[in-house]
């Protein structure tokens, strides 16, 4: 009986074709199912072999649950009337287990009747509105953090349906609960909180077997995989196989944010050993108990989870990479990149996301991004990505040569400003920005001699704009532009709080994590949040349904521009440069437009002919948390 916990996965027929003959078979076993048959041109139909367990869900409603990937085509057929699929999955107390399915105390009485629930739940129905009310309440009586963050977790493997849907209506409150900072603090102790596995973890010992592994996840329509090797979790360094918190977190994103569907979405971290000690001597410690394997054994490992990911899932499956240390992430975007449908999130969302943020301010502190000058502190993923976004833009805008656009910005990092007598000891993706100047070790002595009117912090290090530092910038400018970036909040290069109160509240900042709005002489400062989190869930969903192979720099800028373009008078009128999460469903979907319309510019899109209405078929794509009705 326990074996028919697990929902049937079908595909457009024939079977064998879309799901390995291997796979299948693997369900049928697991299921006990007494029979799989083919029926007419396009009916699939699977019996249980308890026949009381058969649940039959309409095509509709199933593609909604994520049991079928082509939605389109049944959307097609139903408008020729024809239904063309049936879907069976476990019902009675399995129902109940079942974190897609169930819906609790919202079961109606009908359908307690029906799927064998009768006794299994207290009488009472309520609506999901009040589970939401309920949850939410239950939720703010904890004061930690991290009880917060747990219970979410647990929600969402009770409840799918009911957690997407709270996230969604409250998630300015409940971002920072699944998503920076908390998210920092679980994968620090993931270990001892860890109790149900939610992605794949692809170690050393798995060599030689990645394409097994990934066949024994149970969902087949994956569409986006983000991946984690945790050598560079947020700023927190290290933390190996307990990185997996970010790319789960990342995924609910990609759900809630992006309306794609959970179970398309599937969290992966490869491990390969830590060198973080505290983890190696923890006994609660998840992963390989070993030094980071380097080198070519590191290349195979990764090399060969890109090619079982292009054998099991094909070529639109979309890989984002996650908080690698800087040594492999832009190696791996290079190698990848011309391979594979591959996003590295913090190399390139991040600079989309923060182009967004200064194109939308010029309208507060006037001219192109030409008129202005860039100092970062940090010149990892973050920053150089970030420099070459803004390089390209005033390129693209306003013809700068590229070379020229690149001298407006400077970048320090741990050794003092990036100048040329360096560039021999430079890493590779430092070399663009060794600009000929004197060597500056100290950032307040940069920001004196360089008077830029934008500082940017991705250094992964807390408190590095000091007062001396925020102070030089708010000499120079009437409205310095600060972004503070690095998360989660304590590795923030300086609190909302110091950016306003040094700056006499002229600063212009925004920060990676969140920051309660500040008062400041009488006036209220709400800080805007500069996180990777509003490009890349409708990024990912534009790549996705245009069936998108590749991409190009060109769709990061578009994704950057539709950001801009939903930053209000009113938002700008409160030193806003981003627009409020609350929105961020509708800026999901202008992004998702903007990047799917570029890639059917270039000629990257799949899936043919283009939508007329960009923005009205991403929202019809969009996944939608509210319960189905079971027949
Ligand atoms: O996860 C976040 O909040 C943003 C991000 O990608 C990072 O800091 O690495
Ligand atoms: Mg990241």
């Amino acid at each position: 009986m326990a074996s028919l916990n697990r929902c049937i996965f079908l595909n457009k027929t024939p079977i064998s074709s879309s799901c390995s003959p291997l796979s299948l078979k693997r369900h049928s076993e697991s299921l006990k199912l007494s029979s799989v048959r083919s029926e007419r041109n396009d009916r699939v139909l699977m019996e249980s072999s308890l026949k009381d367990s058969v649940l039959e869900l309409d095509p509709v409603s199933a593609v909604n649950d994520g049991i079928l990937d082509l939605y389109g085509e049944v959307m097609a057929m139903e408008d020729q009337g024809v239904t063309p699929w049936t879907v069976s999955v476990a019902s009675g107390y399995n129902l109940l287990r079942n974190p897609h399915h169930n819906k609790g105390l919202a079961f109606t009485d009908k359908e307690r009747d029906t799927h064998y629930l009768r006794g299994l739940l207290p009488p009472t129905v309520i609506s999901q509105d009040l589970q939401v009310k309920k949850f939410l309440y239950r939720i703010r009586q904890y004061q930690v953090p991290l009880q917060k963050y747990m219970a979410m977790m647990d929600l969402q493997e009770s409840n799918e349906k009911l957690f997407y849907k709270l996230l969604i209506e409250h998630v300015e409150e409940l971002l920072p609960v699944v998503y920076t900072p908390t998210v920092g603090e679980a994968c620090q102790k993931y270990g001892s909180i860890f109790r149900r596995p939610q992605g794949l973890y692809i170690s050393l010992r798995e060599k030689g077997k990645i394409l097994e592994v990934l066949r024994n996840w149970p969902e087949m329509g994956i569409q986006v995989i983000v991946v984690t090797d945790g050598e560079r979790i947020l700023g927190l360094g290290d933390l190996g196989c307990q990185g997996m918190g970010i790319p789960v977190g990342k995924l609910s994103l990609y759900s809630a944010l992006g309306g794609v569907r959970p179970s398309a979405c599937l969290p992966v971290t490869i491990d390969v050993g830590t060198n973080n000690d505290k983890l190696l001597n923890d006994e609660f410690y998840i992963g390989l108990r070993q030094k980071r394997a380097t080198g070519q054994e590191y290349k195979e490992l990764v090399h060969e989870f890109m090619a079982a990911v292009k054998q099991n899932y094909g070529e639109k499956i979309l890989i984002q990479f996650e908080d690698f240390a800087n040594h492999n992430a832009f190696d791996l975007l290079e190698k990848y990149g011309k391979t594979h449908l591959v996003f590295n999130d913090d190399i390139q969302g991040t600079a989309s996301v923060v182009l967004a943020g200064l194109v939308a301010a010029l309208n507060l502190v006037g001219g192109t991004l030409a008129d202005h000058k860039f100092l970062f502190l940090g010149a990892g993923e973050a920053g150089t990505g970030i420099a070459e976004l803004i390089a390209l833009e005033m390129f693209k805008k306003t013809n700068t040569p590229l070379e020229d656009a690149r001298k407006k910005i400077w970048l320090v990092d741990s050794k003092g400003l990036i100048v040329s007598s360096r560039k021999e000891s430079l890493q590779h993706f430092k070399k663009p920005w060794a600009h000929e100047h004197q060597p500056i070790q100290d950032l307040v002595d940069a920001v004196k001699d360089i008077k830029p009117t934008v500082l940017i912090g991705t250094s992964g290090v807390g408190r590095t704009f000091t007062k001396d530092v925020v102070e030089a910038m708010a000499a120079i400018n009437k409205k310095p532009i600060i972004l503070a970036l690095s998360n989660p909040t304590s590795q923030s290069e300086c609190t909302a709080e110091e950016a306003y109160t040094w700056t006499e509240g002229r600063a212009i900042f925004a920060s990676g994590s969140p920051f309660d709005p500040v008062e400041y002489n009488g006036n209220v400062f709400v800080p805007g949040q500069a996180n990777n989190a509003y490009i890349f869930p409708g990024f990912g969903l534009g790549l996705i349904m245009s069936g998108t192979i590749r991409v190009r720099d060109d769709m990061l800028l578009a994704a950057s521009e539709a950001l801009a373009a939903q930053v209000t008078q009113e938002n700008l009128g409160k030193g806003l440069i981003f627009p409020p999460f609350s929105n961020i469903r509708k800026i999901s979907a202008n992004i998702a437009a903007k990047v799917a319309a570029k890639a059917y510019e270039l000629g990257l899109a799949g899936r043919l002919p283009q939508p007329k209405d960009l923005v009205k078929h991403a929202e019809s794509c969009m996944y939608t948390p509210s319960y189905p009705n079971y027949r």
